[in-house]
């Protein structure tokens, strides 16, 4: 064999594996489009990069009258190179690390031959295990005109930002990029093909969250299914029955398909519209083939961390380790024109077994955390297991909802009692020295 492990993707649960096993191992790891993959190239990182533009604006709004005079404009193009100042590093200092690691790495699509080996442009290259990491694609909608639709890679690259703009969906995507654009000046629209925004998540933290988006004056056009797109001088048209809305650009933001193009019939490799299919070692339904993040058909969201972890777990188990994953309660986040998060047990499952599960939510806007930096929302939802008094979930409404969910899922993952937190000294003043008021 040419080498002990083949990864085919380098986005973070390539990357993740890869690393793992690179002090014991001969490891090719092969991609075909950008090193570092979705989240640093066209996913969280770059988008975060422009958050911090839009948080600032919104911080300062905030504190208008409270000390600050105005409120800055975010200049697009300057907010776009500095989003370029980070991301042009991105696919060359994947790769330069991967190699100083002793890692080998191949440009190009790879596809399998068979249950040990992988080509890529007409060079076949073995190993003892092949790992698939191919992540997602934006989906698009099967309508006419569709080409005239970007997606969240294009947006988080416009050079300009146009005036009037649509994104059709509810989720994640939609969400946090229509914040971006309207905060930066653009008319915006979301697009919902049902009533219902972020199904994921509560529905009274999703309302707080439409009044936040509201107040940017981003407009939502609920049940509109689009039928099709047409060209009308430099702008789109969206079309749907009763229903037409003319922009200068329209983005998908309906999800994401797992990239599955790998000959996997050929080879045996079950897989469906979810994914590919994997066992509790994240094996495949071919012995030396595994398969891991985005890619992969699972009931854990589809995020960074879950990839990396992943990742790390396969390459444990390649070494050695026989014990099947066992994944933490994993946070997710909404980061839009406020944070909405939640961690562990659901609050519609804990609503559902109030004689087990007490279910506490604070209006923490007045206290003094949300008080100085004069945050319009805060809400803290905490769901304690009445059996043991432990913390199991948490869903937080705030702008500093990303700070107190991990601090949620260090309590919920290491089981500490209300007793073990309020032992802790944690610096003050600060969003976590807040904790032994919840819990
Ligand atoms: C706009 C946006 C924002 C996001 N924000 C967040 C966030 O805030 N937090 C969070 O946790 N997650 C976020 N995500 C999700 C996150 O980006 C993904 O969960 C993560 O990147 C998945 O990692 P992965 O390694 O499984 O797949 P990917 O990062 O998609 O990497 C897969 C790699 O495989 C390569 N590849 C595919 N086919 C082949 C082939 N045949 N041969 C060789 N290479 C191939 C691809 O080019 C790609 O580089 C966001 C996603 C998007 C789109
Ligand atoms: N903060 C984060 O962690 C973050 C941010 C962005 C993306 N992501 C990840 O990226 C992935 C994709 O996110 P997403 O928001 O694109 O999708 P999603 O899978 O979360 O939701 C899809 C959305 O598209 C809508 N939709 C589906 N079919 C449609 C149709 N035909 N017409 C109109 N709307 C339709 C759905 O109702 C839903 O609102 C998710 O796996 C998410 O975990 C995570």
């Amino acid at each position: 064999m040419d080498y002990d492990t083949i990864i085919i993707g380098g986005g973070p649960g390539g990357l993740a594996a890869a690393y793992t096993l690179a002090d014991e191992q001969r490891v090719l790891v092969i991609e075909n489009h950008w090193w570092g993959g979705t989240c640093p190239n066209f996913g969280c990182d770059p988008k975060k990069m422009l958050y911090s533009a839009v948080e600032a604006r919104d911080w300062s709004a905030r504190m208008t009258g409270n000390g600050l005079v105005g409120i800055p404009d975010i200049s697009w193009p300057r907010l776009m190179a500095f989003k370029r100042s980070y991301t042009s590093g991105i696919p060359g200092g994947t790769k330069t690390g991967l190699n100083q690691a002793g890692i080998v790495t191949v440009d190009g699509k790879a596809q399998l031959v068979d249950a040990h080996t992988v080509t890529v442009d007409g060079q076949n290259y073995t190993a003892d295990h092949i790992v698939i990491a191919t992540g997602q694609t934006p989906t698009m909608p099967d309508i006419p005109g569709v080409g005239l639709l970007g997606t969240s890679t294009d947006f988080l690259d416009l050079d300009q930002l146009p005036r009037t703009m649509a994104f059709i969906g509810g989720s994640y995507v939609a969400l946090e990029l229509a914040n971006i654009a309207a905060t930066a000046g653009a008319e915006v629209h979301l697009i919902v093909h049902s009533d219902r925004l972020l199904r994921a998540f509560p529905e009274s933290a999703v309302k707080t969250l439409i009044g936040q988006l509201k107040q940017k004056r981003i407009q939502i056009h609920e049940n509109v299914s689009l039928t099709e797109v047409k060209a009308v001088g430099d702008q789109v048209k969206l079309i749907a029955d009763d229903f037409e809305l003319t922009v200068y650009r329209a983005f998908a933001a309906m999800g994401r398909s797992a990239v599955t193009d790998l000959n996997l019939d050929a080879v045996g490799v079950a897989y469906d519209h979810k994914g590919i299919h994997v066992d509790n070692h994240l094996k495949t339904s071919v012995d030396s083939i595994y398969a891991i993040g985005d890619v992969i058909a699972k009931t854990q969201p589809k995020l960074t961390p879950v990839s990396s972890f992943e990742g790390r777990y396969v390459a444990q188990h390649i070494l050695g380790q026989t014990d099947p994953i066992q994944y933490p309660v994993i946070p997710t986040i909404v980061f839009s024109a406020t944070k909405v998060a939640q961690v562990g047990v659901s609050l519609d499952e804990a609503k559902q077994d109030v004689t087990r599960y007490q279910v506490v939510t604070n209006n923490t806007t007045p206290w003094y955390t949300y008080n100085r930096i004069k945050d319009p929302i805060a809400q803290t939802t905490t769901i304690v297991d009445k059996t043991t008094g432990h913390l199991v979930g948490a869903v937080v409404v705030s702008t500093l909802a990303d700070e107190m969910i991990n601090a949620f899922t260090g309590i919920i993952n290491q089981k500490l009692s209300s007793d073990a937190v309020n032992r802790q000294i944690y610096a003050y003043p600060t969003p976590i020295s807040d904790l032994s008021y919840y819990y």
